[in-house]
């Protein structure tokens, strides 16, 4: 598979998907795929610690990735926009295994001046969809999505006002 990663996206080491300071974090990666552009694809193998009943994904943990996977796809070609779940919808369709590497397809379907819309396919190796979802997020400046819940961000600030992580 040709890819890249999202080196221009930045990661909370603490996020529960996406970082890797997180004891019970998914460790998910993300890239672009050369022969999917536009499209995000998040990549991570669930732990016994992510399971439901046994064997199985929790449900709410999927609903976690599919729902970064989608905010990251905007961002991807509006990198100076951030966005935070306002409506996230899924369907369980097949039950997705831990212990797999699986992947998360997202793209974005509809763009305005407040919101964004997408959707996603989490996808086991053999091809079978588990579970699909598709979300709206508001636009928000990223000084507002960190302050409103904390008074410290993992981040600094580059000149231009980009947020980067910590220590790089
Ligand atoms: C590092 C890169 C990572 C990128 C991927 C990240 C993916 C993960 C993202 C998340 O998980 S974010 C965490 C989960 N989401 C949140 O915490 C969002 C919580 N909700 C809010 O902060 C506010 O509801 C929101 C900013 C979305 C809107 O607040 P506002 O103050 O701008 O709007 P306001 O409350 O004044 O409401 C304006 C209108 O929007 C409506 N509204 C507000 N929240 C809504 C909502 N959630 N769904 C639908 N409608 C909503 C509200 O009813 C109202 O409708 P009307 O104008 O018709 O009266």
């Amino acid at each position: 598979m040709a890819c890249s990663h999202l080196h221009n996206q930045p990661i909370n080491d603490e996020c529960f998907v996406c970082g890797f300071d997180n004891p019970a974090g998914l460790e998910a990666q993300f890239v672009e795929r050369d022969d999917a552009p536009g499209r995000v694809v998040g990549l991570f193998t669930p732990k016994p610690i992510h399971q439901s009943y046994p064997g199985r994904l929790h449900g709410g943990v999927a609903a976690a990735m599919c729902d970064e996977t989608i905010g990251r796809a905007f961002i991807t070609d509006h990198p100076d926009q951030w966005g935070v779940t306002m409506e996230l919808k899924l369907r369980y369709r097949k039950p997705t295994p831990i212990g797999e590497s699986l992947e998360v397809v997202g793209v974005i379907t509809k763009v305005t001046r407040r919101t964004f819309e997408g959707t996603c396919e989490l996808r086991r190796q053999d091809g079978t969809v588990c579970v699909t979802a598709e979300a709206t997020y508001m636009i928000l400046p990223v000084e507002r999505i960190v302050g409103e819940c904390s008074d410290e961000g993992s981040y600094v600030w580059e000149d231009d006002g980009r947020p980067v992580p910590a220590g790089e």
